[in-house]
């Protein structure tokens, strides 16, 4: 992760923002750069819902796509100084859960499909016999 850092600058990874997503505590990662913009959340013209809904790691990401896909004016873009903590160092959300391995599945589909099958072969031929003892009792 080898951004241009000032020196003495703190670093932060997409887990810690992620940690600050509520309109009392908003976190930003926007184009490298941590933003703390809890103060600026009232005075945000597009509301402060928009903000915090799209701050922190929204979605696993950092929320450059977002402010930028708006077309925010370089006033706008400025303002983001202001509310500078750090170098954004990216990094993957922890609650992120492996999925099983494909031979794990794939023997638990085994198993299900194995009681299946004989559950169908038999149901049939239970059926058959009943219908007989019927018919030998008639
Ligand atoms: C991803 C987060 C953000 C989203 C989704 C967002 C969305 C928006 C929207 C929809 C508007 C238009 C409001 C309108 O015209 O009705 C707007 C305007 C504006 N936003 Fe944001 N915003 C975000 C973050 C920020 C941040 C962090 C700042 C500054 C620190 C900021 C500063 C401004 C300013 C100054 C305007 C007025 C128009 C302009 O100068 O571009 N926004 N924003």
């Amino acid at each position: 992760m080898a951004e241009v850092t000032a020196p003495g600058a703190k670093t932060f990874d997409l887990a810690e923002v992620s940690l600050h997503q509520t309109e009392k505590d908003c976190w930003m990662a926007i184009n490298g750069k941590v933003y703390n913009v809890t103060d600026f959340l009232d005075e945000h013209p597009g509301g402060y819902d928009i903000v915090v809904s799209n701050s922190g790691a929204e979605g696993g990401k950092d929320a450059t796509e977002d402010f930028e896909e708006i077309g925010h004016s370089k006033t706008a873009k400025d303002m983001l100084k202001e509310y500078y903590v750090g170098e954004f160092v990216g990094g993957e959300l922890p609650v992120k859960t492996k999925k099983q391995n494909g031979t794990l599945a794939g023997s638990t589909a085994g198993t299900t499909s194995l009681s299946t099958a004989l559950l169908r072969a038999v149901l049939p031929l239970l059926v058959l016999a009943l219908a007989i003892l019927y018919a030998l009792n008639r």
